[in-house]
């Protein structure tokens, strides 16, 4: 039996979300989410499909605390087994992990071995919320099938391609040098997979269309890619930098740091808690689920309101400096949770630029599907598009088309 299905796991800093898919047709086996892990609320929703229809099988829902992402992933173990799924099956190829940061040196899916383990532990202080998530799931997916090979799917790899004047920050080069700092980008296998479906949406070759990618999830990013490659992206040595975000309070001079230790008293691991978990739209009014902050400004709240404002002008702020980068924009792909489903954000983000070819079509903005589309007006000259991500179905993809020819070779 030719082994063709892939488990994708993609672990955050508190949840685990994932996929077990057969490569030969992209169906998807069975679907699931643990959430709020290390939390006495802990959830893990499970999905079994079959037929590759979304409506295939029951959702099973455990309510219980999950200590930590290796109780979490044995837990999910046991999910699939329950279905005939389990990792035990001959027919698993692999597994494939997202892995947050990178660095500078993984430009491409890889097999994970004991130094990639190492790298990717070394990169722990430039991704505390993530790699170390990243490591466990790892580590127990290992121990679960010690004979499959693990491929590690990088969060920075398409980001690997920016030139030097956009990687690099203006600070002394010899103290950036020794410390590694420089930008890397994040959500790159989701800018990498939108950018390429939003030429297919226009009916162009990735190497001829300029896009810019606005990535709104929890975590947020924009990117600049030009002719399928990325020359710019806002997140920078770590997830923080750029877009306001869920909890996370994106560009701020960075004096606000130094400023708050010196006449606030605050270490810099209280202000790390406070830029990265207790600002953004949570720190800004208290939410940070824009359903709920829409639902607010239409009661009039005015928290809601300003932290709705102050998200939508950094988003344009991003949208200028981008077009300006790349010169030409034939298309801005919004994507993710916010950007997929906030027709309002959407709005907002391209209001009064029609002198640079931006606009929305009302009726068309107002749609909901989950299909690849475009909401611009037919005379406008950029199109603006909603293109839903898949982050696990890439993921598979590379790892699949990494280990085919190792699975070629261990089946003959
Ligand atoms: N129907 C919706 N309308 C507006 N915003 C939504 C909707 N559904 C989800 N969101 C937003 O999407 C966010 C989650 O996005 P997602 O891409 O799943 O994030 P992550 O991968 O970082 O967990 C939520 O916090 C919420 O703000
Ligand atoms: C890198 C990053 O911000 O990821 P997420 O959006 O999953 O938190
Ligand atoms: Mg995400």
């Amino acid at each position: 039996m030719t082994a063709t299905r892939i488990l994708v796991l993609n672990s955050g800093s508190s949840s685990v979300k994932y996929q077990l898919l057969d490569m030969r047709d992209d169906t998807r086996l069975a679907v699931g989410l643990v959430e709020r892990i290390g939390e006495e609320t802990s959830r893990l929703k499970h999905t079994p499909l079959t037929g590759g229809g979304e409506s295939g099988g029951e959702s099973r829902e455990q309510n219980r605390p999950i200590a930590d992402h290796d109780e979490a992933l044995k837990a999910v173990a046991e999910e699939l087994s329950r279905d005939g799924l389990g990792l035990d099956s001959p027919e698993l190829a692999a597994i494939g992990h997202r892995v947050v940061h990178g660095g500078k040196q993984f430009t491409e899916p890889t097999v994970i071995d004991d130094a990639v383990l190492k790298e990717v532990e070394r990169l722990i202080p430039v991704a505390p919320l993530h790699n170390p998530a990243n490591l466990t799931g790892i580590r127990t997916a290992m121990a679960l099938r010690p004979d499959l090979p693990q491929v590690a799917v990088f969060d920075t790899a398409f980001h690997t391609t920016m030139p030097e004047s956009a990687a690099r920050y203006a600070i002394d080069v010899e103290t950036a040098d020794a410390h590694r700092i420089r930008r890397y980008g994040f959500h790159g296998t989701s800018h990498a997979y939108v950018s390429r479906k939003t030429a297919e949406l226009l009916g162009k070759r990735p190497q001829d269309v300029n896009v810019i990618v606005l990535h709104l999830g929890n975590g947020a990013s924009a990117s600049a890619v030009r002719g399928g490659v990325c020359v710019d992206t806002s997140m920078g040595l770590t997830p923080l930098e750029g877009l306001v975000m869920g909890t996370r309070s994106g560009d701020v001079d960075p004096a606000v740091i130094f400023h708050l230790m010196r006449v606030a008293n605050m270490s810099a691991d209280d202000i790390d808690v406070l830029l990265n978990k207790k600002s953004g739209l949570v720190g800004l009014c208290g939410d940070n689920d824009m359903r709920e902050i829409r639902r607010r400004i239409d009661e009039g709240d005015e928290a809601a309101r300003l932290a709705f404002d102050i998200y939508i002008h950094r988003l344009k702020k991003y949208i200028g400096s981008y077009y300006a980068v790349l010169g030409r924009v034939d298309a801005i792909a919004f994507t993710a949770g916010v950007g997929e489903n906030a027709a309002p954000v959407r709005e907002a983000a391209v209001a009064g630029l029609e002198e640079l070819g931006l606009a929305v079509d009302g009726e068309l903005n107002a749609v909901r599907s989950d299909e690849p589309r475009v909401i611009s007006p037919e005379y406008a000259r950029v199109a603006v598009a909603v293109v839903p991500t898949d982050e696990e179905l890439e993921i598979a993809r590379q790892t699949y088309a990494l280990v085919a020819n190792r699975v070629g070779e261990r089946n003959d």
